[in-house]
């Protein structure tokens, strides 16, 4: 049984946090572990390529790239590493996040960037994906990720519109 963290959650920067911090949440809440670090492509690129050059020897098996504005960090991972990035664009205040979303899903072919949602709901969807994918090749958390879906199923269905 492995232990140590799984997913890597890492963004440009400590201000990105309140956008990451609902991929940690939702990682927690499905008991995968997880570490979360800030690393930039253009502030620390020394120690951007590191992590991503040691993530998969660490036993991560997915990284989160979480970042806002000229968002390079994602792709960035994506070319120093075989394991699958997943990137959050981050909702930047001048460009609303559309900057970030086109930095991260327009990546050239060859390099490939799982790219979700702009902001808050794409970081839960990626942390969600994230479980999805260690789903697949782990029953335990294939069985996880699947009681959650049922639960938000259920949810969904017991609330109707209001005042139908
Ligand atoms: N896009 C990147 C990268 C990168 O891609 O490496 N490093 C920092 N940043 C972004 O700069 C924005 C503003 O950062 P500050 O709030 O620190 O000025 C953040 O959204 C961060 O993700």
């Amino acid at each position: 049984m492995q232990t140590g963290p799984r997913v890597g959650v890492i963004m440009g920067s400590q201000s990105d946090w309140d956008t990451m911090r609902h991929a940690s949440e939702i990682l927690a809440e499905l008991d995968v572990d997880h570490e979360c670090r800030v690393v930039s492509a253009h502030r620390t690129p020394d120690a951007m390529f590191e992590y991503a050059q040691e993530a998969a020897e660490r036993g991560l098996k997915v990284i989160i790239a979480g970042a806002g504005g000229a968002a390079h960090l994602p792709g960035m991972v994506a070319s120093k590493t075989h394991l699958p990035v997943l990137g959050v664009p981050v909702q930047s205040r001048t460009l609303n996040g559309l900057d970030s979303l086109l930095s991260i899903a327009q990546m050239p072919g060859g390099i490939p960037v799982g790219t979700l949602a702009i902001g808050k709901a794409g970081a839960r969807n990626a942390g969600l994906l994230a479980v999805s994918m260690l789903a697949a090749f782990d029953p335990e958390f294939a069985e996880r990720y699947i009681a959650w879906r049922e639960r938000q199923t259920e949810r969904v269905l017991a609330n109707p519109v209001p005042g139908s």
